[in-house]
């Protein structure tokens, strides 16, 4: 696990600190539809502002690719934040340069400064170094909060930290220690639950996880190749030829190490990829050769709850259909549900995950749900995150 200094370690007091949030958000029509990353990056920007450090915050919005995009301009999100925050925040149409420069050092202790979109400068996804001691320049301190953004070696992730003392924030903390504590000291039985479109996005999260634990539940999009492995007919479902023998060596494997494998047992097929598709239940041995499964059914639901129900600690990635469409929600939906009921320590992954249990109005009784879509992912495959390794050790 990760051994890096926190706020804690250092005195924040009349310091200019550069704290990297991930305010990612997704947005429609110029409005945040969903602010969860927002709120979450609260505790850190508050305590900042309490202990009366000037406080100065990026973030990437969407993909630019190093232009700027008018649409993806954080003044939303700079809106919205000084709402939450209950103060002004001033948001900026730059992230460096003169009016920067100039703004940050007429900050009061406690102001709070937002910078604009990091990525319409294309240094930034590359790491560029000069472009990282330009961010640098602006700030005493830097302190890491984008654990969405931990996967990503990039100016203001991680290039940033070789130039001034560098800390972990508080959220970027506690999803360390939540997810680190998961899989290194797991309570037991210990689940996860892997679902999601394709085999292909998971192969190192499986083959990291079946070291860890105790059942592995597949489902959505990949476990057809994994049902195909097993000699079943799937139809017009999703299928990744080139994975089968992966996912044979999967099952293998999970036979080897003792971890029972839970694979769909009924699916809901349907004629055509559409939410007014001629839908039934059946038996995974009876997939008509030419309709698809798009949802896993209640006969496999209710396993999958069974586990979940007698799990102490359950990991869930990859929703279990098409759950943005009604008819292939219920597998997804379940799965929520029983996620809820569970005395189990719950961890969402991040990702669609997470808006499943928003939409099924569960995600107050998750444990944990992860900030990090992608970075929960290379968390869970074992990866090392540049975001964390690059700040000071303890
Ligand atoms: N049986 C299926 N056939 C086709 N698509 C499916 C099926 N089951 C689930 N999906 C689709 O898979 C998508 C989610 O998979 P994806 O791997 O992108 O999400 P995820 O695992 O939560 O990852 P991320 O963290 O990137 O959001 C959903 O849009 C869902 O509709
Ligand atoms: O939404 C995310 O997963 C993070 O903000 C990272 O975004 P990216 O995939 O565009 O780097």
């Amino acid at each position: 696990m990760y051994q890096k200094k926190t706020m804690n370690d250092v005195e924040v007091n009349g310091k200019r600190v550069f704290v990297r949030v991930d305010f990612n958000v997704p947005m429609e029509d110029g409005k945040i539809t969903d602010d969860t990353r927002i709120r979450a990056a609260l505790p850190t920007i508050s305590s900042l502002v309490e202990k009366g450090a000037k406080v100065i915050l990026a973030s990437h919005l969407g993909r630019p690719k190093g232009e700027v995009k008018e649409e993806l301009r954080l003044t939303a999100v700079g809106k919205h934040l000084a709402e939450l925050l209950g103060k002004p925040v001033t948001k900026l149409d730059e992230s460096i340069g003169e009016t920067v420069e100039k703004t940050v050092a007429e900050m009061e202790n406690g102001d709070v400064v937002l910078l604009e979109n990091v990525r319409f400068h294309a240094g930034e996804e590359k790491n560029d170094a000069d472009l990282a001691a330009s961010f640098a320049k602006l700030a005493d301190i830097y302190v890491n909060d984008a654990f969405g953004a931990a996967h990503r070696a990039h100016a203001t992730t991680a290039g940033i930290a070789e130039y001034i003392p560098s800390v972990s924030g508080l959220l970027m903390e506690k999803e360390l220690d939540v997810l680190g504590k998961a899989l290194s000291t797991p309570e037991r039985p210990f689940t996860a639950i892997i679902g999601g479109a394709k085999v292909k996005d998971k192969i190192g999260v499986i083959e990291n996880l079946l070291e860890k634990v105790d059942h592995l539940i597949i489902g959505g999009g990949l476990s057809y190749t994994f049902s195909k492995a097993q000699g079943y007919d799937i139809g017009q479902s999703l299928l990744e030829e080139d994975k089968i023998e992966l996912a044979k060596s999967f099952i293998e494997k999970a036979q080897a190490k003792g971890v029972k494998l839970h694979m769909p047992v009924d699916v809901v097929v349907a004629d055509t990829f559409s939410k007014d598709a001629n839908t039934k239940v059946v038996d995974i041995d009876q997939i008509p050769s030419d309709w698809m499964g798009l949802d896993i059914g209640p006969k496999t639901t209710a396993n999958y709850a069974d586990v979940i129900k007698n799990s102490k600690l359950v990991i869930w990635n990859g929703p279990m259909g098409v759950f943005e469409m009604d008819a292939f929600a219920n597998g997804t939906m379940g799965v929520a549900q029983a996620m809820a009921d569970t005395v189990a320590y719950t961890i969402i992954g991040g990702g669609d995950s997470a808006a499943a249990v928003e939409k099924f109005h569960v995600a107050d009784k998750m444990n944990h749900i992860s900030t990090g879509g992608g970075a929960s992912l290379e968390f869970m495959e074992g990866k090392a995150l540049p975001g964390v390794v690059a700040l000071n050790d303890k």
